[in-house]
């Protein structure tokens, strides 16, 4: 069975607005061949029973975990609000984030914490839009600094707020199951901008973020 990208949904998305960002680049046959290949680099048999449907399977598996590769992340934070002169810190904390380390193409998992302090116009996003963002950049091969910077960066971009704070906290499965094997071991990574950087008002952030 072959699918085309335009039969991969991407996940979350139902608005016209959403489908039409179906990854146009991603070519679902070559990764099911590519798939078909490394079944038989490590010895199976890709036409027994169990396996045979497994590389179209993982194709579609990609499509969804790289489907931020086709998104445009200024898009997320499209719609804004006047509430009417909010100016202190919105925090949405605990994030559960899934992403893909790019080095070993497994998984890192954790949650991710997003604070920003709105622009002198007073204009917020919505709450859903900062998880959003932040799935955006999971869904694509990352390294945690990274994925850690461009959640920051786009805040800083798009919403011209004066203050963000980013901290991811994740366990790398390339570290867990494999290699130096330290299950249960995390990493820590925060981004800091504007009047975030205050020593106040970021120890502020980081006794949100940490008090449980
Ligand atoms: N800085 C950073 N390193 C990462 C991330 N994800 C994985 N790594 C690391 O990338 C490194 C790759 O090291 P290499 O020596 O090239 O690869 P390797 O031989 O597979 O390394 P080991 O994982 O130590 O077995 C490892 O130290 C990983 O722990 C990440 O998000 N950020
Ligand atoms: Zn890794």
């Amino acid at each position: 069975m072959s699918h085309t990208a335009d039969d991969i949904p991407i996940p979350g998305g139902t608005t016209d607005e959403e489908i039409s960002m179906t990854p146009v680049l991603y070519d679902a046959e070559r990764a099911e061949r590519a798939v078909r290949e490394l079944l038989l680099a490590v010895g199976e048999d890709p036409d027994r029973d169990g396996l045979r449907e497994t590389p179209a399977r993982v194709a579609r598996a990609y499509a969804e975990l790289f489907a931020g590769l086709y998104q445009d992340p200024a898009d997320v934070l499209k719609v804004t609000f006047d509430i009417g002169g909010h100016d202190e810190m919105i925090l949405v904390k605990d994030i559960e984030v899934y992403s893909t380390c790019e080095h070993h193409l497994v998984p890192f998992h954790g949650v991710a914490h997003v604070g920003y302090i709105p622009g002198e116009d007073g204009r917020v996003t919505g709450l859903s839009k900062l998880a959003r963002l932040v799935d955006v950049f999971a869904r694509r091969p990352q390294v945690q600094e990274r994925l850690t910077t461009q959640i920051a960066d786009t805040l800083v971009e798009v919403l011209r707020p004066q203050g963000v704070i980013v901290v991811l906290q994740c366990e790398h499965l390339c570290m867990s199951m494999r290699g130096v094997r330290k299950p249960g071991s995390n990493t820590l990574t925060s981004a800091v901008r504007g009047q975030m950087r205050d020593a106040a008002t970021r120890a502020e952030a980081m006794s949100l973020i940490l008090g449980r």
